[in-house]
């Protein structure tokens, strides 16, 4: 019989992809647990990362290890993305953002955490709920991207809605960069994927863009409340979930 990882080393490397420190100020003010404490597609939320949690509660050192839920596995194992701030294809991420935006934490997120105090349970709640319920915009400019305008739905993941949009202006190619058409997903500031920043899948999609099956993303920053990923418009777009994008990379 082969031998299974075990939790102990599939926690390390979860580890390994948190973004850096908090500011103390910061950082004291969130209620995940300070261990394991990751981003949800690598863990919680919507039964995709239950792996993590288990992770995380893996027994001390000194009980004999048993393997979790993770650990068992389908045969997909966690590893090492890179860990660098998400680049934007072609031009730089943010809206004219002096810093990568991948490493800003929004201070007024956590302020309005702790002015409602009280149940973390109430808090995230709120959050969410801001975010669903918040309009996205009808004009969307990202980058040094066209001017695209938002139509129909196109679906709604896990982390987000996912909208067509069509060119405005700034651009005359039928595809690329400045496409008629892409597909414009929109992550709230405040929802669950977004608690250190920027979506980790755009990270994901740093390192995977051009691969089969992945829809090209031609810019990606923030507008307003929201983080947005503008990307080829797919007839056979795939459920994209972390674990699967690990196994993809290591294959
Ligand atoms: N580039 C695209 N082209 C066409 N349809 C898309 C594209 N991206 C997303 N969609 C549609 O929107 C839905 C939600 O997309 P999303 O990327 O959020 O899915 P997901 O990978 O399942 O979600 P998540 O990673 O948020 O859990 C998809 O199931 C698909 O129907």
């Amino acid at each position: 019989m082969p031998e299974l990882r075990s939790g102990a080393r599939r926690s390390k490397r979860l580890g390994d992809l948190q973004p850096g420190p908090l500011p103390a100020d910061q950082g004291e003010n969130w209620v995940q647990p300070a261990q394991n404490r990751t981003r949800r597609r690598v863990g919680g939320g919507r039964g995709r990362g239950g792996n993590a949690t288990a992770v995380g509660k893996g027994p001390s050192p000194a009980v004999p290890t048993r393997r979790t839920a993770a650990g068992r596995g389908r045969g997909a194992r966690l590893i090492d993305l890179d860990p660098e701030p998400c680049e934007v294809l072609p031009e730089p991420v943010g809206l004219g953002a002096p810093e990568p935006v991948y490493n800003h934490v929004e201070v007024v997120a956590n302020n309005n955490i702790v002015m409602e105090g009280g149940s973390a349970d109430k808090v995230a709640g709120g959050a969410e709920e801001e975010a669903s319920t918040t309009p996205v915009p009808e004009r969307v400019q990202v980058g040094n991207s066209p001017v695209y305008k938002i139509e129909r739905k196109l679906g709604k993941g896990g982390f987000g809605q996912v909208y067509v949009g069509r060119r405005m202006s700034g651009g005359s190619d039928r595809t690329g960069p400045d496409a008629i058409e892409v597909a414009l997903k929109f992550e709230h500031r405040n929802s669950k994927g977004c608690n250190y920043g920027p979506p980790y899948e755009w990270q994901v999609y740093s390192t995977l863009n051009g691969c089969y099956g992945i829809p090209w993303v031609h810019y990606k920053g923030r507008q307003g409340d929201f983080y947005i990923l503008m990307r080829h418009v797919s007839k056979t777009h795939i459920s994209i979930c972390w674990l699967s994008i690990c196994c993809l990379k290591e294959n």
